[in-house]
């Protein structure tokens, strides 16, 4: 499927890894991941390894749970520092779960960090606060923070009667529809580039944002979508190391030797295109075959989702880190993820 000649993230990941050239996807490492995901699922549940946090946010009885959400995907970005250089930690968290840490506190102490009126006019100062981790540390691309900010306040402001329910309410319990509303107001999660002569997506954030309304919701209410499976993986630059790590993907000699020698690659460079669109496309296919297993096995379980298996990636790089470490992530300078 294409979008004003756009195509979406799953056809993108399929056209990338056909051309790819610094990444492949290798059928050995699906098969042992297929079989790694297949002995996670208990009680036709996939069961998530155990990131040792799941309660720094709000509960979802909160009366901005929705707003809130919203915020912290729509701030879900570049979190990495260099080799050399000290992280961003907040209480004690680091990456994504310092982020959320930062607004969880926020609201603990009051402020309207949820509400647009508050954050269309947010100050570099408010921000600062908010964000002020255990060292002197700041929040990687402190301005694009405030701009991404400022953007998101103002259109909810003047089109969404202030609050993102709004957008949920006209997708019509549509995960597609209300990525492309996203996608389609929301500048800054238009996540897109050219490979190959053609536009492709990966929408990482807007899809996130989605999956983690479901999540959050159990399925229910502001989270229950009928299409939620549509979905497929959100490229990152975790996921992709630990595809890496079971052998799912492979880097060329030159570009692995690049990650290791930490070397930034360019937004929108091939390598990084490569890096995401192959990770889409290795997600896709590791669910195919764990389709097939199912299947073939006649095993009484349900295929899990491309957002399901997504999550467990994830998941697994914050459980076993150590390990994972042995393969080095990539680092782009940009605000899509
Ligand atoms: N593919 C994918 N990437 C994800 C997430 C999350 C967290 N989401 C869940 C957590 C609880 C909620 O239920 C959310 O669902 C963050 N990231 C990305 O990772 C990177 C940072 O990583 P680290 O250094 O480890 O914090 C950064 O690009 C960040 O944007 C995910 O789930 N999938």
């Amino acid at each position: 499927m294409d979008r004003d000649g756009v195509m979406l993230p799953a056809k993108s990941g399929e056209f990338i890894a056909k051309h790819a050239k610094h990444v492949k996807i290798n059928k050995d490492g699906n098969e042992k991941l297929c079989k790694e995901i297949l002995s996670s699922i208990k009680y036709n549940q996939l069961q998530m390894p155990d990131t040792g946090s799941d309660s720094i946010h709000p509960s979802k009885d909160h009366p901005r749970a929705v707003d809130w959400v919203f915020v912290t995907d729509a701030l879900n970005f570049c979190f990495w520092s260099k080799n050399k250089e000290k992280q961003w930690v907040v209480d004690g968290y680091t990456g994504y779960f310092a982020l959320e840490a930062a607004l969880n506190r926020a609201i603990k102490n009051s402020v309207d960090i949820t509400n647009p009126e508050f954050y269309s006019k947010i100050t570099k100062e408010q921000l600062l606060n908010i964000m002020k981790g255990d060292t002197d540390v700041i929040i990687p691309l402190f301005d694009q923070r405030i701009s991404v900010l400022h953007e998101i306040g103002n259109i909810l402001l003047e089109k969404y009667n202030g609050t993102f329910e709004t957008c949920v309410k006209e997708a019509n319990k549509s995960a597609i529809k209300l990525l492309e509303i996203v996608v389609d107001n929301f500048p800054c999660f238009r996540d897109e580039a050219m490979y190959n002569g053609r536009a492709v997506s990966f929408y990482k954030r807007a899809q996130i944002l989605v999956a983690d309304l479901w999540n959050f919701f159990n399925g229910t209410s502001w989270g229950q979508f009928e299409d939620v499976d549509k979905l497929t993986m959100f490229a990152d630059y975790r996921v992709p190391q630990v595809l890496v790590y079971f052998g799912v993907m492979s880097y060329s000699d030159e570009l692995m030797n690049k990650l290791k020698n930490d070397e930034l690659l360019e937004s929108g460079s091939d390598e990084e295109i490569e890096i995401r669109g192959c990770s889409i496309h290795a997600v896709e296919l590791l669910k195919k075959r764990i389709e097939d297993e199912i299947k073939e096995k006649h095993l009484n379980v349900s295929v899990p989702s491309s957002s399901l298996i997504d999550y467990y990636l994830w998941c697994y790089r914050r459980k076993h880190a150590k390990e994972v470490e042995s393969i080095p992530y990539h680092k782009t300078l940009g605000i899509f993820y």
